[in-house]
């Protein structure tokens, strides 16, 4: 499918100049609910016919928004993380297969499969990811959000499909900020984001003042399906989902409920589905989670979001005790080397550092902590 064209006003993010350049799209990698996203390598429109291209890159077009900034470039523009799908430039351009609509285009770096590819490739043969593995991509997401929600910046579509991975090195990238939003102390937003099978409970009883705590959510259903194969809470429709997060947690409690959304009138499902323990139900939705991850699990999938761990709380827990041992290699499944994942995981910048404060003795590495 390979497609050549000049752009005039390509703006390189890290530099902020603009200048002319070519675009040669060889494949479409993606289709979302508002555009595509494809393959492609980049040239200066002044380079010498023999002058290389540069990429692969991953160009994601929506429709360029003419009354108001596109939240999804100024949030991508703002960020900088070895977690988060680096943006390298960005321009608008008309799409002919839309009557010639202007359309934004963000040139971002390209990842060669999402979480969901992952998960689903080993539950076809019957399996699930190694557990180093769940822990090293865990983690990774647990670190990018911890720097996202440092600026208030919430994600508010955490799901597989919207993590991007690369097997061979396994580093993790966040991506997809069409939903993202700095949220505001006790200012209100749309209740009606996330995708069904992903969405906190707050969110399913209309909560309008959440925070960045509805992303940790979405982490935990995330690790949840690492270990199960197949999403955690399949709920039929956006109530029913409520049912479906029920049977693992019981009933959400009165408290819960009228912080959430004072006037919420739906279903309760206060009716008893089990005699069991916590514990003991988290064992048998998630029967092949080691201890350490169903102590995880339990920590994250609590319906009050301010008793749900925090970023810095989930990088610091026991699960990611065997990453930070030096011997410890994880090998991933495309090669028999084993990487060394510490080189990954654990490169803090000095803002970083500063976030996690004093967690940060029972994050790092043995050897940097001691
Ligand atoms: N940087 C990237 N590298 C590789 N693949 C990517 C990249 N960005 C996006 N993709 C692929 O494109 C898909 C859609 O991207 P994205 O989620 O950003 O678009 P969207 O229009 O918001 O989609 P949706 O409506 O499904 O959320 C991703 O699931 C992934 O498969």
């Amino acid at each position: 499918m390979a497609v050549e064209f000049l752009v005039d006003e390509v703006t390189n993010n890290h530099t902020s100049v603009t200048k002319p350049m070519y675009i040669r799209e060889t494949a479409k990698i993606g289709e979302g609910a508002f555009g595509t996203v494809s393959l492609a390598t980049l040239k200066n429109a002044s380079a010498s016919k023999d002058e290389r291209w540069f990429g692969p890159f991953a160009i994601k077009k929506v429709p360029a928004q003419t009354e108001y900034k596109s939240r999804e470039l100024e949030i991508l523009r703002q960020t900088s993380h070895p977690n988060v799908v680096g943006l390298k430039f960005f321009f608008n351009y008309p799409n002919n297969e839309d009557r010639g609509k202007l359309y934004q285009h963000l040139v971002m770096e390209s990842l060669p499969c999402t979480l969901q590819n992952e998960i689903k490739r080993y539950h076809a043969s019957k399996l699930i990811l190694q557990e180093s593995h769940i822990q090293v991509y865990s983690f990774q997401i647990a670190r990018g959000m911890n720097y996202l929600h440092s600026f208030g910046i919430c994600h508010r579509d955490i799901k597989p499909s919207n993590i991007l991975i690369n097997p061979e090195t396994l580093v993790l990238k966040i991506c997809d900020f069409g939903s993202a939003k700095q949220l505001e102390y006790n200012q209100p937003s749309v209740s009606y984001i996330c995708s069904r099978y992903y969405r906190a409970p707050e969110l399913i009883v209309g909560c309008q003042i959440y925070s960045t705590q509805i992303d940790i959510w979405g982490l935990g259903c995330v690790i949840g399906e690492m270990f199960m194969g197949s999403p955690v809470f399949q709920g039929q429709d956006p109530l029913l989902q409520l049912r479906e997060i029920s049977k693992l947690l019981g009933a959400p409690d009165k408290t819960f409920l009228f912080e959430s959304n004072p006037n919420y009138n739906g279903p309760t499902y206060t009716h008893k589905m089990f005699t069991s323990r916590l514990s003991h139900r988290f064992s048998k939705v998630f029967v092949l989670a080691s201890p350490t991850a169903l102590d995880l699990l339990m920590g994250i999938l609590v319906y009050r979001p301010q008793d749900r761990l925090k970023p810095r709380q989930i990088m610091a827990h026991e699960f990611f005790q065997p990453l930070r041992d030096p011997k410890n290699k994880v090998t991933p499944r495309t090669s028999s080397e084993p990487v060394n994942v510490q080189n990954i995981l654990y490169n803090f910048s000095d803002y970083e550092l500063g976030v996690l404060g004093a967690e940060a003795s029972k994050i790092l590495p043995l050897s940097l902590s001691e």
